[in-house]
């Protein structure tokens, strides 16, 4: 089957930058869930937003960029906007910033859907209602009247997921859904996110720092250093690194249960890239 989302050789820059934020970055989507993780600062975002085509500030290059049929690198923004919400959507840390806080929840979900669908605001507030239930909110009808402030972190991030799920998209990109929310919330939100990959066949892209996050709950892991990809690795397989990037993270992870002593730390070595900048 062909890949979702097929990227070959992609950099960018950001305008006023020396450096590139990403380089020669290559990777495919099926419909699975990919983790992508590094460091604060390795690119991981850039890639996310690059996919998205919501990099005004930055130059893009590849060799190929692809969204199933749409070519990323050249398709035009009036593509771009049938495209991005509807068929590819991003899910970012904190609800917070991505509702607006003077509209009620339900409301919100409601006008995304007019946006997409012609219809009364009747039954757009009965397909809001069906999404909060769909992303298990138990008591749908209370929710939809509350404002963002007015629900917790968990259920405003269970009403982003449902007002992305209005178009079922194909394409997901997570970008550290799970980071602001407590241990059992974080399972709820993952639970959804997994049933959309196991369901409704969209391909994920989890954009994390947790590398434990990652193994347990993704396919395939894919590891970045300043902003280079240093290595792809089957979630099962992480031990099997090569690269002494990877290694060193996998070190670095508290083990609970296991003999105390003190945590590792990630030394840099300038050796994990050649003079070319590349990975070595
Ligand atoms: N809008 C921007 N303008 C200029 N430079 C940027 C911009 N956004 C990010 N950068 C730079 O690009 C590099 C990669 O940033 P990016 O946010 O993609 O990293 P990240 O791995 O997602 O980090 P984090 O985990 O902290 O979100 C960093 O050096 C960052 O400072």
């Amino acid at each position: 089957m062909d890949p979702i989302l097929d990227i070959r050789n992609l950099s960018i820059r950001y305008q006023g930058s020396a450096e590139p934020a990403v380089r020669n970055v290559s990777f495919t989507l099926g419909r699975e869930r990919l983790g992508i993780v590094g460091e604060s600062g390795s690119g991981k975002s850039t890639v996310g937003r690059a996919i998205m085509r919501l990099l005004d500030t930055a130059e893009l290059t590849a060799d190929k960029m692809t969204f199933e049929e749409v070519d990323l690198l050249n398709a035009s923004e009036r593509q771009m906007l049938k495209v991005r919400g509807q068929r590819m959507s991003m899910i970012l840390q904190d609800p917070k910033f991505s509702l607006n806080p003077i509209q009620r929840c339900g409301h919100q979900i409601a006008e995304a859907y007019r946006t997409h669908v012609r219809c009364t605001k009747a039954e757009a507030r009965q397909r809001a209602v069906e999404m909060l239930e769909q992303v298990h909110i138990r008591d749908p009808e209370r929710v939809y009247d509350m404002y963002p402030h007015e629900v917790s972190g968990g259920m405003g991030q269970r009403v982003m997921i449902a007002m992305m799920l209005l178009t079922s998209p194909d394409l997901v990109i997570a970008d550290e859904p799970t980071s602001a929310l407590d241990v059992t919330i974080r399972l709820q939100v993952l639970r959804i996110l997994d049933g959309l990959v196991r369901d409704k066949g969209i391909g994920l892209v989890m954009i994390s720092h947790d590398l434990n996050l990652v193994r347990a709950f993704c396919d395939r892991v894919l590891i970045m250093y300043a902003g280079r990809l240093v290595e792809t690795l089957d979630a099962k397989h992480l031990d099997r690194a090569q690269h002494p990037y990877t290694q060193g993270l996998l070190a670095a992870q508290p083990r609970i249960g296991g003999p105390r002593g003190p945590l590792s730390v990630l030394d840099r070595q300038d050796s994990w890239l050649n003079a070319q900048g590349e990975v070595a």
